[in-house]
């Protein structure tokens, strides 16, 4: 499978902050990848950099096994739909979508008119006129219907509703299954996601704490249940993520368990369910998790 992103020793630095440090990894063709962290993590400055809209202060970047700074051939490959995406002063919706394959070849005018009826847009209004979730669905909409070989989207749906997220769910997962492509989704609502993500790379403090497949990294922990003394017995020294505890309950979440240990764990009356992929990150995140960390 071919690598699309290849990022190795990669810092960026405004002044004394380090926004990203080190970073390194590489991400596989047609692949749907969560770049996920805490705010001021470093995503989209991480973003910025992957499209050469920032320069590096250290470390190599290659986009389809270029260099994305003033590389057209990898640029017009590229879609990067932002937070706060912003038009020209006095650009209507309609301008937005007639324009929109001046810059995107792939651009499919028929997808985007469905995509507009379902995020019921107002296509003739100005788009500075347009509520917080409608200039999100315009995004999202130029995000699905470029069809760019690599698009990213970093948090692209403020103040969507629910129905508008899942039917940006459910577009992206149909139509990245007929035509396949790359995508780095950017997000808090980790649990929202999950199940479209199939690699997920974890920023904290500009540093990378998570990379892997979204199964591996979900199947990497576990919650054992039961009665305090039952679970303290079999987690004994064992490192835990979290611990928690009810009246006599007890459930802490710690580190993958072999299949024997999963075993034992049923002999001893205990109960083991599984972390969500949102859970295991906040675990992961959180000053605990250092002490994890270190433990490991
Ligand atoms: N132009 C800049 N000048 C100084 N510091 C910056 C600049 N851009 C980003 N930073 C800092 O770099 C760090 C990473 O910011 P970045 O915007 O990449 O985080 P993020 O993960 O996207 O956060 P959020 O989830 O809140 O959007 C933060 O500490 C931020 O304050």
């Amino acid at each position: 499978m071919s690598t699309v992103i290849e990022v190795k020793g990669l810092s960026k630095r405004f002044g004394k902050v380090v926004a990203l440090d080190d970073v390194s990894f590489s991400v596989s063709q047609n692949k749907i990848c969560g770049l996920l962290g805490r705010n001021g993590a470093g995503k989209t400055t991480l973003m910025q950099l992957l499209t050469g809209q920032q320069f590096a202060t250290s470390g190599t970047i290659e986009i389809f096994g270029r260099s994305p700074v003033e590389t057209a051939s990898v640029l017009e490959r590229i879609c990067f739909i932002k937070e706060s995406q912003t038009y020209p002063e006095d650009f209507s919706v309609k301008h937005v979508f007639t324009s929109a394959p001046w810059f995107f070849s792939g651009w499919d005018a028929s997808f985007a008119e469905q995509l507009i009826d379902d995020f019921r847009i107002p296509t003739n209004r100005r788009v500075k006129k347009l509520s917080r979730g409608q200039l999100s669905a315009v995004g999202v909409v130029v995000g699905l219907a470029s069809r760019a070989p690599l698009t990213f989207f970093d948090e692209p749906y403020l103040g969507l509703d629910a129905v508008a997220r899942q039917t940006f769910y459910d577009r992206l997962l149909e139509d990245y299954a007929v035509h396949p492509r790359t995508v780095i989704l950017s997000t808090h609502l980790i649990d929202e996601v999950s199940n479209l993500l199939e690699h997920v790379i974890v920023l904290d403090q500009g540093r990378v704490i998570i990379d892997g497949a979204a199964d591996d990294v979900r199947s990497s922990a576990t919650t054992v249940v039961g009665p305090r003394g039952a679970v303290d017995a079999f987690v004994g020294d064992r490192a835990a993520l979290s611990r928690k505890g009810v009246g006599g309950l007890a459930s802490v979440t710690i580190h993958a368990l072999t299949s024997d240990e999963r075993h034992a764990a049923g002999d001893a009356g205990l109960e083991l369910s599984p972390v969500s992929l949102q859970q295991l990150i906040v675990h992961r995140t959180n000053s605990s998790s250092r002490e994890f960390e270190q433990s490991a």
